[in-house]
This record gives structure tokens, C-alpha cells and sequence, in this order.
């Protein structure tokens, strides 16, 4: 078996890349960066050191790596034969990847079993975004003819992969605890054969229950620790003011996961404090200019603010905590964070309710609108 995946960085090497490799897939990475390319085809192995309780080595051999970026036909010519092929790049380089599937899915040889795509990125449906891309990167009849060789699932994944010690090469550090959620239907009965995932009819209340809980818990505390200065997530935790927007800012998105889903109150109460714990986590050199990177895509539409505050006011239920996060994250401002310089000079050049609209895509008739753009206005006061 062979498992084609985007993106050896964190996740992909520390989770993604790991889960197929223990699977029995022969892994091959695919990714822009030179160095890392040349890096793991230099050497047989890498290790993931899992930190934390019950933490552990684990090694990840028999992986090849192809530059994406100089290597092309090299890529299609491997993805034409595969039998998986997983994304970690980041929701906006779904687009980039596409052509390249498109091309492969053209050459594959129909009589081969359909290839599996599944993005796994912290987005919701990544993988239908992912396939739209595909899609448009072709004709109507090129899609008719290579829509039957794949079959795209959405995933949900969830572990904490820090940015990694330049001197650790390729190995990488991770926490403990990891899950990926599998929608089932677009398998019927022909799932790919992956002992760490687990399957789901609705994969629905899965992504939004882990973006609206770990994501949003963790861009919080991140936007609370960049505001005080704070550089590690577990130290952020350890500040009074920043776990008590976290957990305020929780208590919210579980009302919402709670009231939508049907998700067991105590249930999720669990999840909940498992997660502050797996911030805290005192072994994870995690720190809040990683998670609070991109500060206009974890601002935007179906992200893991405005997404459920929006639900949250249609249902007529608070949100204060969740507008306190959102003027915090304004106030992020990272140098070498494209997004956080844009998000500053839109703050300069954009009148509140244009910068909300622009930002949040939400239209000037929502119920949070007037919130935001007050929440927008005292941030620039
Ligand atoms: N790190 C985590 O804790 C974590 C956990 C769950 C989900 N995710 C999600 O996984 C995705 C990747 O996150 P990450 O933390 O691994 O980031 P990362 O920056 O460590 O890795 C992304 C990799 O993608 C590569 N890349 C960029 N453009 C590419 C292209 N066109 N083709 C091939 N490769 C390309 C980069 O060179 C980089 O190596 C994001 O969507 C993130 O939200 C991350
Ligand atoms: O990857 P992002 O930028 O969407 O979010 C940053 C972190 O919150 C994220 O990477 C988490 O570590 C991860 O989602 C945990 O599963």
C-alpha cells in the first residue's frame, strides 16, 4: 500500500505521516521545502517523540520524499499508483495542491480501486474544499471522466505539534494524545485500512466539537498570552487571566456544541478540561506565535471564532467571552506573520464595519454584526 501525503511539517511527519506508516503504507512525502526533501531522503528514519504522560519514542522508516515544487511529474507519476493521498499544508494551499491530483486522477488507470483524499487540515470539510479545487482545475468532461477514480472524505485531526527545535533535523515532538475522525459514507463498505482512525457515519459534530473546543480554546490563550507577553502556550495556561478566558471563552462554544449536537453536557465537560490539560502540557515547546498564526483565516467565516459566536447569537445565546477573544486576537501583531501585518494595516485602513465585513464575511443584517464592529471600534479607540 502506498500513501502519497502533502506536506512533511509538523503534522504530517508527527501524525499524519506516522498513523499511515504504522498502518503498513509505504509514505511518500510530498512538500515545497528543499531542505527538508533532501533532509529525509538522507537519512532511513525519523523519530516522533511523544511527550508528556505515557510519552514515548516512536520510528517512521520506509518513507521516500519528492519536491513538490521541482519534481512534478515525478509526483503525478507516484500519486497515479497510490492508494491514499493526505494534505497537511494549511486550508489556503488546498488550492495549489489540486492541479497535481487532477493531473494523476487523469493518468491513473481507471481498473485501479478508486484513490482515497482526505485533507487534513483544521478546517471544516476540508475535503470537499479540497475536491472543489480539483474540480475546477479541470474541464466538466475531464471531471466527469475522473470523479469515478477517487473517492474524497473529510477527516478531523487533532494533536498538538509544536514548531520544532531547528536542531532536531527531521524528528519531531509531539504530545501524547492523538485523533482522527474519518467520515465513513464515501467508502461504503471499502475502507482504507487505518488502525489509529476511527470512522464516523457524520463526521459533522466531530470537526466542529475539535475546532470549536481545542482550536478555539487554543487561539485563545494564545491571543491572551501574546497580549501579556507571554511566549509558551503551557505558561500562558499557568497565567489567571488567560485559563480564565480560555475557560470562559469554552463554557461558550460548549453551550453551542451542547444545544447543536446533543453532545452529553458532562461529556463534554471531560473533553473539555482533557484539552486544558493537553495545553498545559509543561513538555510541549508550543508557543502563541504558532497557534495564534494566521490571524485572518481563525477570524474568518466557518472559523473557530466567528463561527460559533455567530451561531451563538442566532440562537439568542451569550457570547461575550468569544467577542472579548476576537478583540484580543486584533491586538496580535507578529512581524513575520503575513496575515498579522495585513490584519494590522486592514485595522489602519478599513472603518469597523468594513474591516468586520471583510473579515468575518458576515453581512450587516447578522445579529453579531453590530457586536463585532463594536468589539472592532474599541480596539482601534
Ligand atoms: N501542528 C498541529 O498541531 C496541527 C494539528 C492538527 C492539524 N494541523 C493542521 O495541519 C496543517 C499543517 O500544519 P502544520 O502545523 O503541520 O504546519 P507546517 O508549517 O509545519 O507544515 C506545513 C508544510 O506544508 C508545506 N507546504 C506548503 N506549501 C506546500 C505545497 N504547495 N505543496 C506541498 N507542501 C507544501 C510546508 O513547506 C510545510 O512543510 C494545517 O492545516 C494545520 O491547521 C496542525
Ligand atoms: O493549525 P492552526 O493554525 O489552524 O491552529 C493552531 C493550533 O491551534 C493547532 O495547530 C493545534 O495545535 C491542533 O489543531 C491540535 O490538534
Amino acid at each position: 500500500m502506498k500513501a502519497v501525503h502533502f506536506g512533511a511539517g509538523n503534522i504530517g511527519r508527527g501524525f499524519v505521516g506516522l498513523l499511515l506508516h504504522d498502518a503498513g503504507y509505504e509514505v511518500v512525502f510530498a512538500d515545497v521545502n528543499a531542505e527538508l526533501i533532501d533532509a529525509l531522503n538522507r537519512a532511513p528514519s525519523y523519530q516522533v517523540h511523544e511527550v508528556g504522560d505515557g510519552g514515548g519514542v516512536r520510528t517512521v522508516t520506509g518513507y521516500r520524499a519528492i519536491n513538490s515544487a521541482s519534481s512534478e511529474n515525478e509526483l503525478i507519476a507516484e500519486i497515479q499508483t497510490a492508494d491514499v493521498v493526505t494534505t497537511a499544508v494549511g486550508p489556503n494551499i488546498l488550492r495549489f495542491v489540486a492541479p497535481v491530483i487532477a493531473r494523476a486522477l487523469a493518468l491513473r488507470d481507471s481498473g485501479l480501486p478508486p484513490l482515497v483524499v482526505m485533507a487534513c487540515e483544521n478546517a471544516i470539510n476540508a475535503t470537499d474544499l479540497l475536491k472543489t479545487e480539483v474540480q475546477s482545475s479541470v474541464g466538466p468532461d475531464e471531471w466527469e471522466a475522473i470523479a469515478p477514480r477517487a473517492i474524497f472524505a473529510n477527516t478531523a485531526v487533532d494533536r498538538i505539534v509544536p514548531g520544532q527545535d531547528p536542531a532536531a533535523g527531521i524528528d519531531v515532538t509531539v504530545e501524547t494524545f492523538y485523533e482522527w475522525v474519518i467520515e465513513s459514507p464515501p467508502f461504503g463498505d471499502a475502507r482504507p485500512e487505518i488502525p489509529g482512525a476511527t470512522f464516523v457515519d457524520a463526521l459533522g459534530p466531530y470537526i466542529e466539537r475539535k475546532l470549536f473546543t481545542v482550536n478555539t480554546g487554543h487561539a485563545t490563550a494564545a491571543y491572551y498570552g501574546f497580549a501579556a507577553g507571554i511566549d509558551r502556550i503551557s505558561d500562558a495556561l499557568a497565567a489567571p487571566r488567560v485559563a480564565d478566558a480560555v475557560r470562559a471563552v469554552l463554557e461558550e462554544t460548549s453551550a453551542l456544541l451542547v444545544a447543536k449536537h446533543g453532545i452529553d453536557p458532562d461529556v463534554q465537560r471531560v473533553y473539555r478540561e482533557k484539552i486544558l490539560g493537553r495545553f498545559a502540557n509543561p513538555h510541549l515547546p508550543d508557543t502563541v506565535q504558532r497557534v495564534g498564526r494566521q490571524p485572518l483565516r481563525k477570524l474568518s467565516r466557518n472559523e473557530r471564532f466567528i463561527g460559533p459566536a455567530a451561531e451563538l447569537a442566532e440562537r439568542g445565546i451569550p457570547r461575550t467571552a468569544l467577542l472579548d477573544a476576537v478583540g484580543t486576537a486584533l491586538r496580535f501583531d507578529v512581524a513575520d506573520d503575513e496575515q498579522s501585518v495585513e490584519m494590522r494595516s486592514l485595522l489602519v485602513e478599513l472603518d469597523a464595519p468594513a474591516f468586520v465585513e471583510r473579515v468575518t464575511g458576515l453581512a450587516p443584517g447578522h445579529p453579531l454584526f453590530s457586536e463585532l464592529v463594536a468589539v472592532v471600534s474599541t480596539s482601534r479607540a
